[in-house]
């Protein structure tokens, strides 16, 4: 079986490997040609798979190791009878991790506390879900909307976006590109809705970039000011709109999920897809591709204040500033498109929160409660 892979996946000779012969490919450069003898493809985000695409290829299946599946037409997929799996749920914590380090670096740089905030989460599936049950362990104030939920399971628990909007300081976009029916989301945040931000709203997206116009968000930042956005997802990937990602506060080229956990569990998801899809086992386990973290344990032994120590165990982990600086860097030196790729291409070893134990001693006992709600281990450390 020979499978096309996008070089963007790790570990892919090693779990691919095993179930035929693998050939990588850069994601934006898998084109019709490039799948001529193939009878699998692997992608992440970045490849449009359409009928321009499948036009005259054998694929017997495709497989996707993200959660978004916009990317991918899977009506065509299924009148051509091919085989389709994506990873829901495989990166969700890494971009909940990645959200709350962005939180907590903007309570600092403008002197608010976490604990005195409102986050509004729009889209409570995999990550908004698992980002709403952090925060509501960590005591922080939560509205949620999910229209399509709400249709579903009923109302309670959940509000409308304009509620969020009036009564939110913050505003997390966890929705996925969804362009036709009810609850489309292409600009769900639109010019109107920005205008109706109260100043200070901080903005964060880091569902897909078309859930926000992105030239109304500019406009906003630019003209009055007064309001904060923290973006990880962009209108025109990877061309973005450098004029937005200047005025951004962390400007981040789609690397929420860009844990190297959560694209382990990606890959490792799409391969155990094809081996069942062509009847082969599935050896692999997806602790056998994760090396051990680099930072496993942190002993804290002072008393800190809470937020000062979450924010120094999330750095310990993930640093978003990291990333942003990497961005404006790369930019400058190769332009906004190239720079933006070469990031994700090179993007560096990145683990989970769960990732890190943090050890207490008596005097930092009281951090016990806030760093497992935000998602580390927590052990006592035993008094010498
Ligand atoms: N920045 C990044 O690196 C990453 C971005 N993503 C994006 O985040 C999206 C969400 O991920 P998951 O939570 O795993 O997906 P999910 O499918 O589990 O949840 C999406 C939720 O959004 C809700 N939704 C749909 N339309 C809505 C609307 N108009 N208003 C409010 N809520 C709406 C759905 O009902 C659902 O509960 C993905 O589709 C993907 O596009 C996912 C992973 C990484
Ligand atoms: O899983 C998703 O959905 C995502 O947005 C991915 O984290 C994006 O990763 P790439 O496909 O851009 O490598």
């Amino acid at each position: 079986m020979k499978i096309v892979v996008d070089a963007n996946v790790p570990q892919a000779q090693r779990c691919f490997g095993e179930l035929g012969e693998v050939t990588r490919v850069p994601g934006r450069e898998i084109d019709a040609r490039a799948l001529r003898d193939a009878d699998a493809l692997v992608v992440r985000s970045v490849t449009r798979v359409d009928e321009t695409l499948l036009a005259g290829s054998r694929l017997r299946f495709v497989g996707t190791c993200t959660i978004g599946t916009d990317h991918v037409d899977t009506r065509a997929l299924a009148a051509r009878g091919i085989g389709f799996a994506s990873a829901p749920g495989c990166n969700a914590e890494a971009v909940v991790d990645h959200v709350l380090a962005s939180l907590a670096t903007q309570a600092e740089r403008q002197g608010f506390t976490l604990g005195e905030c409102r986050v509004g989460i729009v889209g409570v599936g995999n990550v908004g879900r698992r980002l709403l049950g952090r925060l509501q362990a960590m005591k922080i104030a939560c509205l949620a909307c999910d229209p399509p939920r709400a249709d579903a399971e009923g109302s309670a628990g959940f509000e409308s976006l304009d509620t969020l909007i009036d009564h939110c300081d913050v505003l997390c976009l966890h929705t996925p590109l969804v362009t036709q029916g009810p609850h489309a989301t292409r600009h769900l945040l639109d010019a109107r809705r920005i205008a109706e931000l109260a100043p200070g709203t901080l903005v964060v997206n880091a569902g897909r970039g078309d859930c926000v116009d992105g030239r109304a968000l500019r406009s906003r930042l630019a003209g009055r000011g007064d309001i904060s956005a923290v973006l990880d997802v962009w209108e025109d990937e990877p061309d973005i709109d450098a004029a937005l990602s200047d005025l951004t506060a962390i400007a981040t080229p789609h690397v929420a999920g860009y844990s190297l956990d959560g694209k382990l569990r990606g890959t490792h998801r799409i391969y155990r897809a094809l081996a069942h899809h062509v009847g082969l086992p599935a050896r692999l386990d997806v602790a056998d591709l994760l090396p051990p973290p680099p930072v496993p344990r942190l002993v804290l032994d002072t008393g800190l204040e809470v937020e000062e120590a979450l924010r120094l165990c999330m750095r310990a982990v993930h640093d978003p500033r990291r990333d942003h600086d990497a961005l404006r860097l790369r930019a400058r030196q190769q332009g906004m498109a190239t720079g933006f790729d070469a990031c994700r291409a090179d993007y560096p070893l990145r683990r989970e929160f769960a990732s890190l134990t943090v050890e207490l001693t008596g005097a930092a006992a009281h951090l016990a409660t806030p760093l497992a709600a935000a998602g580390f281990g927590v052990s006592r450390k035993a008094e010498a």
